[in-house]
């Protein structure tokens, strides 16, 4: 928050990196908007976002558990807009703010959740390849989309799997999230409802009125540290670049 830690591209992706980093899908700094907290969200590939919905989530529960918030309720400011947190016995619910239905693209629902998505209905989740960048017209979304897929597995209630900007297939987007229960109601023909929605992580519910749109789930902080910036951006970028030093091995077992 005193900003002697300076974010770059390179930074996020050492952070994010799972062998040499950290490990994550994303970073988020806090920090200070006037009144409120910004959260200054980046994708592990060193590309900034407008908006990250579990992000929000995540970072209230960070704000509370570190004590720089108190009460039940926290505004959050985001590139999107200023999104409202609130603290329930079984999660953080987040006022996402209302979806905009921007059309049809390459067959699939265009949607913006402050972020781009681009959101198809699907038999079978399982079957689509989310090992690169599903194609998209760049004309539609000339910043990049994140894409979701999925499918019903009973009323009210849908799986599904995303291909986000900047980080690739994760196990949870909150905002594609919402824009598939967005979707989910739109293909039925409903603006509003609520739908619970299974991703490779865990479950989020999501409910759509006439105002605006909400997302609700667990989250939790796993682990506190500290990084060093100077060692992590001093990694090797690639063993093949920058292989052993002479008379170095790995260890034999
Ligand atoms: N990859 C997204 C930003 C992150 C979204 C996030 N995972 C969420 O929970 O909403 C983008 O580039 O828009």
């Amino acid at each position: 928050m005193d900003e002697s830690v300076e974010l770059s591209p390179d930074l996020v992706v050492a952070l994010c990196d799972r062998r040499f980093g950290i490990g994550g899908d994303g970073v988020l700094r806090v920090a200070r908007e006037g009144a409120r907290y910004f959260m200054d969200y980046w994708n592990s590939d060193g590309s900034l976002s407008e908006m990250c919905g579990n992000g929000v989530r995540v970072f209230a529960r960070y704000l509370w558990e570190t004590g720089l918030a108190s009460g039940s309720q926290i505004e959050v400011a985001t590139r999107a807009g200023v999104r409202t947190a609130y603290l329930e016995w079984d999660g953080i619910r987040v006022d996402m703010g209302a979806p905009r239905i921007l059309g049809i693209s390459r067959d699939g629902l265009a949607i913006s959740m402050g972020n781009p998505h681009l959101v198809y209905e699907v038999d079978s989740v399982d079957k689509i390849d989310l090992s690169r960048q599903p194609a998209y017209d760049d004309t539609f979304f000339p910043e990049g989309v994140n894409v979701s897929y999925f499918e019903r597995v009973g009323e009210g209630h849908v799986r599904m799997r995303v291909y986000e900007r900047g980080s690739g297939e994760t196990f949870s987007c909150g905002t594609g999230a919402t824009a598939v229960g967005v979707a989910a109601l739109h293909h039925l023909g409903d603006a509003t409802g609520a739908v619970t929605v299974d991703v490779p992580g865990g479950r989020l519910r999501v409910t759509v009125d006439e105002q605006t749109s909400w997302l609700a789930g667990p989250a939790v902080l796993v682990a506190t540290g500290e990084a060093d910036p100077a060692s992590l951006t001093g990694r090797p970028v690639s063993p093949a670049e920058h292989p052993w030093p002479q008379g170095r091995q790995r260890a034999q077992r």
